[in-house]
Order: structure tokens, then sequence, then C-alpha cells
């Protein structure tokens, strides 16, 4: 090695000072990045996730600053926490933030992303979520599968009913297998379980769910994609998307096949209409089928975009609805005599001179209450705690900070639903802010404003199902509460963490016991026809 003189010293440390002197003054500034702990070579943050990472980015953010960035492996993190940055990410610059990353278990199981909740900012993706606004979550599709929720509400209020008393019954697999019960009528006119190819439906359904709780290496540090999979993951996944794949091109040959050899059969449910988008069967003009009708079969490029795209549906409405089920119910169990007992009230008065106990959906706008209940639980316990993950492809600024191009952003929803400055008793559970004399009476989740409020996301890439969502949770919790006293021997754990969504980390089993309603019948003459 060259001795250095003394000149190239004095050189040497006058440049070491200046780089210091110029990281301190940017630090004062705010600098031209976020500020963020320190990394560690390789992986970066990726140490300090944690198992629930909206408390982990939480605390970060309060020693840190509300825009955070983070390194996780090779790609860069960009976590906003409060209420005006998120209409800063999700409406100002929703353009470039829309996009999403990509990722290694949603290509796999989302056939390389072509359902629109992973898919870029193309015209495929505004295709797409036109479809869902026409044909799943528009008023009247709501109103036309009505009767499938009213059904199935039913026949889980008969078969709980049937409970011995005090039973201890796993109120999140009721939720999920009712949710998904619902959903599959819904999307494709079959019940998850019914028949032969669709037995092993929710099994399948779950164990996916399950996985995407695991972080895949793959997705943060690529290059040990090919030695490290921990927990066998990436073999467990082909697995069970393989089954999954298997029940999902039979429901879209059956139907395929169904609709060539008796159009007028076809039912007229979500798969029909979608089928009818894409060109893959004749369009029903009223007086009967007509158009072109293909004469190819679907190549297996065809059939992959519809199982992508309902499968995604599946997986977007019954994890986040069932979250948003237990959360209410934890939170009224916590609150029995306060909350519960007024929402009973509520529904007490509403159901008066009924003769069923059942609370059909009708009935729902009758219960601002219930409303109120839900809002605050979706507040404090969003299911999509940091929404789903957004990503610029472009270079930006936030609050001032550089952003580089293809940095991943996320949103702390669950933070943002807690932040004191914004919110009065913000941790507290108290539905009655959002009652018509309410504090927060004018906060609501629909229109772009009220960035406090983000259980649906807001912008461009906001919920679609929003209404759906709110609905089938909400005439969960309402029959539940209605027609069963529930009973935990403690106050229940409220601890969190992140499975599909935000959940508890111990799953609520209350003892049930039924209400008798002496003025009402049980809730079965209405649809005593079903089985
Ligand atoms: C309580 C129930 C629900 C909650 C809490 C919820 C929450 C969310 C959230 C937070 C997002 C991401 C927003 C963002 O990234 O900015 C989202 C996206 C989405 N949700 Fe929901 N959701 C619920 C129910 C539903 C239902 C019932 C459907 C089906 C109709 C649905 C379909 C979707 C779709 C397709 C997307 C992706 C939108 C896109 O990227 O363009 N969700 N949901």
């Amino acid at each position: 090695m060259l001795p250095l003189t003394d000149d190239w010293k004095l050189w040497f440390c006058g440049a070491v000072l200046s780089i210091l002197l110029t990281m301190c003054v940017q630090r004062k500034k705010g600098g031209t990045k976020p500020a963020g702990p320190l990394a560690l070579p390789f992986i970066g943050h990726l140490h300090l996730i944690g198992s629930v990472p909206h408390r982990t980015f939480y605390r970060l953010s309060q020693r840190y600053g509300k825009v955070l960035l983070l390194q996780l492996g090779c790609r860069q993190l960009l976590v906003v926490s409060s209420a005006s940055l998120a209409e800063e990410v999700l409406k100002h610059q929703d353009h470039l933030f829309g996009h999403r990353p990509r990722s290694h278990f949603i290509e796999i199981v989302f056939y390389r992303s072509r359902g629109p909740a992973f898919m870029e900012l193309t015209p495929r993706w505004k295709s797409l979520r036109k479809f869902y606004a026409q044909h799943v979550a528009s008023p009247q599709c709501i109103a036309a599968s009505k009767c499938i929720r009213n059904e199935e509400m039913h026949l889980l209020l008969r078969r709980l009913r049937l409970c011995t008393p005090g039973a201890r019954f796993d109120l999140r697999s009721t939720v999920s297998d009712w949710m998904l019960k619902v959903m599959t009528r819904v999307l494709f006119n079959e019940r998850a379980n019914d028949r032969e190819q669709m037995l092993d439906f929710s099994e399948v359904f779950r164990k996916l769910s399950d996985i995407f709780t695991v972080p895949m290496v793959a997705d943060f540090l690529p290059y040990l994609r090919a030695v490290v999979d921990p927990g066998g993951m990436q073999k467990r996944l082909l697995r069970e998307h393989a089954r999954m794949d298997a029940i999902m091109e039979s429901i879209v040959c059956k139907r395929l096949k169904q609709s060539s050899s008796d159009p007028s059969s076809t039912p007229k449910d979500v798969l029909t209409s979608f089928l009818q988008f894409e060109g893959m069967i004749p369009k029903n003009d009223g007086d009967g089928f007509s158009g072109e009708v293909p004469h190819t079969t679907p190549d297996s490029e065809g059939t992959e975009a519809v199982k992508a795209v309902f499968l995604e549906l599946l997986a977007a409405t019954t994890d986040t609805t069932t979250a948003a089920v237990e959360w209410a119910m934890a939170e009224l169990l916590s609150h029995k005599d306060t909350v519960l007992e007024k929402l009973k009230r509520e529904l007490e008065l509403c159901m008066d001179g009924r003769d069923t106990s059942q609370v059909d959906e009708e009935l729902l706008c009758r219960l601002p209450y219930l409303e109120a209940v839900m809002k605050e639980a979706l507040r404090l316990h969003p299911p999509a705690s940091l929404l789903l993950p957004h990503f610029t492809k472009e270079a930006t600024k936030v609050a001032g900070y550089t952003i580089e191009a293809n940095t991943i952003l996320a949103v702390n929803a669950w933070a943002i639903g807690r932040d004191e400055s914004v919110w009065k008793e913000a941790n507290e559970f108290k539905p009655e802010r959002f009652l018509a004399e309410g504090s927060d009476a004018h906060i609501s989740f629909e229109g772009h404003a009220n960035f406090q409020l983000l259980a649906f996301g807001k912008g461009r890439r906001g919920c679609p199902g929003r209404s759906l969502g709110m609905i089938m949770a909400s005439l969960f919790v309402a029959n539940l509460v209605h027609n069963f006293d529930l009973h935990t021997p403690q106050v229940p754990d409220l601890t969190e963490k992140m499975c599909a969504g935000n959940m508890l980390a111990n799953p609520l089993h209350p003892n049930i016991y039924s209400r008798h309603h002496p003025s009402t019948k049980s809730p079965i003459e209405k649809y005593e026809n079903l089985q």
C-alpha cells in the first residue's frame, strides 16, 4: 500500500468531515430521504418486521416520523402513517402509486396476477373493475343475491339452534364457511363442499390462506430462492395450488359444457356473466342466446384468466369479511354491559312484532347502531391493516422526500385509525362516535375524503366490494347477537396475529345459548322448503 503524505491525510480528513457535516445538515433538514433505523447488510430491515408488521411500523413511525423508508432485502418499502399522507399517495399521487408489486405467492396462486387485485394499472385492469362494478358489486347485483344470503343465514341459524346449550362454538370457521358458501353460490351457483369435485373446497382454500401469512423469502431475497424454502412453504404452495386449480377447472369446464349443450339452462350468475364478458359463451339478450358462438374450445390461457378472477374474488371476500365479524364480536363481548346490551335493544325494537327472529338483510338499513358498531370495529381493526401493497414504477416525492422508482408503498390503516391527533379517545371502542349526534358522524368509508377511516382503502385501488362486505358482516353479527347469548369465561384476548389478514391471535370459542323470543316463531317457516 502506498504511504499517505501529510497533504493526502489532510485532504482525506477534510473529505470525511464534509460528508459527515452534509449528513448532519440533511438529517436536520429532514434530508431528501425519509429517516429510518440502521439497515443491516443484505437483509436491510427485514429482521425488524416481526409477526405483526403494522405494530412494528407504528412503533418505528413514533420514533422516525410518519413517513418511513425501509429496506427489505432487495426491495424498498415506503410506509405512511397519517391521514394527510394517505391522501397524498392514494388521491394526489394515485396514478403513480396505483400499481401493485409482483409477489411470488401471488404469481403462483393467482395465475401470474391475472385477477384485477394484483394486476398493474392496465386497460385490462380497468375493464375488469368495470365488470365488478356492473356484475358483482352494483346495488342491483347485491339486491339480486340477497335471497342467497338470507337463505344461508336461515340454514346456519337452524344448525346453531341445535347446539347443546353452553356448547363451545368455533366462531371463525363458522363465519368463514358461511361466507364461502354464500360467495360460491353468488359467484358460480355452487355451494362449497356440496358436490364431489367441490368437497375439498373449504379445506384447500383455508390452507392457501394460511400460506399467505408467511412472507416468501423469494420476494425479498430472490437470490436465496433456489436454496432456501423455509418450512417447505414453496412445496406446500404448489401442492395446494394444484388442488385448487383442479376444483376451479371443474367449475369452469362444467359451465362451458352446460352452456354449449343447453344454453337455456345456464344459471344467471357472475360466472356466466364473466364468460359472456370474455366472449367464451354467447350473450343472452333476454329473448334467448344470441351473438357468435365460439367454435373453438377456450385455451388454457382463457380458462386461467377466469380461474384467476374467481379465486381472487373469493379470497378478497372471505378472509376480510370473516375478520370483520370476528373483531366486531370480540369487541362486543369485551363491552357486554354497554355496547352489546345497546345493540340487543336496537335489534329487539326493530324486530318487535315480526313473526321470525331472523334478521333479514332488508332490515339492516334500520339499524344505525349496528352500522356504528361495524364501523368502529373496522376503525380499530382493519382486516387489511396495511391495505394491499401499492407500488410506484416512477421516482416521485412524498412529503418533500425523494422516493425512488420501484418502491413498494404500505399505508398503515391500522395506525391511522388510532391516531390521537385525529380521533378522540382513539384506542377506545366507542361506536357512539359514528351516530348522528356523535363527534365523527360525518366520517364514512365512501367517497374521496375521510382518509382517517381506511379499512377499504381509497382511490382507484379502493375496495370495489365495500358495500357487499359491510352487508355480509353486519348481517352475520345482527343474527348472532339477536338469536344467541354468547359467553366467554374471560374478557376476550384482543392480541393480534397476521393471518390472511389482521385477526385475533386466539380465535373466539364462546359458549352458545339460543335466545328464546316468546313473541316470535323460530326463523324456519319463511324458508321452509330449503334443505
Ligand atoms: C369487510 C370486508 C372487506 C374489507 C375490509 C376489504 C378491504 C379491502 C382493502 C383494504 C383492499 C385494498 C385497497 C388498497 O389496496 O388500496 C381491497 C381490495 C379489493 N377488494 Fe375488498 N374488502 C372487503 C370485502 C370485499 C368483497 C366482498 C369483495 C368482492 C366483491 C372485495 C373485492 C376486492 C377487490 C377485487 C380488491 C382489489 C381492488 C384492486 O386492486 O383494484 N372486497 N379490499
